[in-house]
């Protein structure tokens, strides 16, 4: 996973749009009451769909894994659903998380929520029978670099992979 071949850099305007179009696809569903954010990467889509569809009832369910040789491990819910969320009819919540890569994280979260609709911005094919709604696919030899992971960095020219910085040294012309 984390050795993927393939790198999809997504900044924060990127994502933004991205997230906006998640919450048109979601608005044209409707019938939605709730939001549960998968923390962390859920949070931030979350936080933008809640404000386009005007819901205010938004709680979190934190799940975590181990992670070994890049390989992810089983995955442990860390911060469980609460009454709020439990007591409510399950089809009008909406679980929200940035991505599906393995599938894994969401068939954690949606075997707590059988009938709720699990919706995400961006979806990997092994994922993807795990997701009801998203709206970009990548390859599942690529790894997406979320803007709150990323930052400016020097970027090798396409002809020189090897190529280095050069810090404050400028090679005289
Ligand atoms: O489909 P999967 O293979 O389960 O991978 C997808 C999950 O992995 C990432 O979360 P991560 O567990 O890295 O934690 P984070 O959200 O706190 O960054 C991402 O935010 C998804 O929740
Ligand atoms: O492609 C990814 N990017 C960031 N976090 C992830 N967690 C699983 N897959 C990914
Ligand atoms: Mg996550």
């Amino acid at each position: 996973m984390q050795g993927a071949d393939k790198a999809f850099p997504v900044s924060w305007d990127m994502f933004h749009r991205d997230a906006r179009a998640l919450a048109w696809r979601l608005a044209a569903i409707g019938g939605f009451s709730a939001i549960v954010a998968v923390t962390r990467g859920g949070l931030a889509p979350a936080a933008v769909v809640a404000r386009e569809l005007g819901i205010r009832v938004v709680e979190t369910v934190g799940v975590g894994s181990y992670h070994e040789e890049n390989e992810r491990g089983e995955v442990q819910v860390l911060k469980p659903l609460t009454e709020t969320i439990l007591a409510r009819p399950s089809a009008e919540v909406l679980i929200i998380d940035d991505l599906v890569d393995t599938g894994a994280t969401a068939k954690v979260v949606r075997d707590m929520l059988p009938k709720a609709h699990f919706a995400t911005i961006y979806a990997k094919p092994q994922g993807l029978p795990m997701v009801d709604t998203f709206i970009t696919e990548v390859s599942q030899d690529t790894w997406i670099f979320f803007p709150w992971d990323t930052g400016l960095s020097f970027q090798a020219p396409i002809g020189r992979p090897d190529a280095r910085p050069e810090g404050r040294r400028r090679r005289s012309l």
